[in-house]
């Protein structure tokens, strides 16, 4: 599986904000919002661009547009935290929605929202989520969109786990992961290590 590190001074220092514990709700979600910049932005890099000859003031030169820009996906809650400022980016995205929440006994992931497309055939997707841990609710997320027709997808998130993605490349779906921190392992309990502890109530408070 493709993965890309995002190891920039400037997304490992915000990464640094949200992995101190110290660190309240507010600010959390502010280090979140600038790191999704970075990502979305790396992730971006190699998006096919349609080229049209336009003016500027002083000459006419080659103006550049997204060809076929992605479907955005945040994975609810903790992904809600990075959809506006993906959304920024790429004004001209759609967005999905898809919720689940981890068991915290078995780890499998309980779906409890679905609002995507009925078909994906020929659409770049980008999965919002800050964390990969198991991987289970990233493989139940992809497997929503290419059971409708997905073949390009992206997985953005701020920190995975070697686990996660050992998980998805044994899964053989069609997805490449952009990511800050590829960090240790997980603990007994699912949790990233060191990581962040839970993304969701990090940014939203403790269900
Ligand atoms: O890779 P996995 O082992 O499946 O774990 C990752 C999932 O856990 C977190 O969500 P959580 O279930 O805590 O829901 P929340 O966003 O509502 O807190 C996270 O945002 C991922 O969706
Ligand atoms: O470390 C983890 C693992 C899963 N979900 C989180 O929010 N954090
Ligand atoms: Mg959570």
């Amino acid at each position: 599986m493709d993965v890309r590190t995002v190891d920039h001074p400037l997304a490992k220092a915000r990464l640094t904000v949200m992995r101190d514990a110290r660190t309240d709700n507010a600010t959390f979600r502010a280090a979140l919002h600038e790191l999704t910049v970075m990502l979305v932005y790396e992730a971006m890099r190699d998006a096919e661009v349609r080229t049209e000859r336009i003016h500027t003031p002083v000459a006419r030169t080659d103006g550049y547009w997204l060809a076929n820009p992605p479907l955005l996906v945040p994975v609810l809650r903790a992904g809600l935290g990075m959809a506006d400022q993906a959304h920024r980016l790429i004004p001209d995205a759609q967005m999905g929605f898809v919720g689940l929440a981890r068991n915290e006994e078995t780890l499998e992931p309980t779906p409890y929202m679905e609002s995507l497309p009925a078909s994906l055939a020929g659409r770049p997707v980008f999965v919002l989520d800050p964390m990969l841990a198991t991987g289970g609710s990233m493989e139940y997320t992809i497997r929503l969109l290419t059971d409708r027709g997905a073949t390009d997808v992206t997985a953005v998130c701020a920190l995975a786990a070697p686990e996660g993605i050992k998980h998805l490349a044994e899964a053989g779906l069609p997805v490449r992961l952009v990511t800050a921190s590829v960090d240790e392992r997980l603990n007994d309990s699912g949790f990233i290590v060191p990581g962040l502890g839970d993304a969701g109530d990090r940014q939203y408070g403790a269900v």
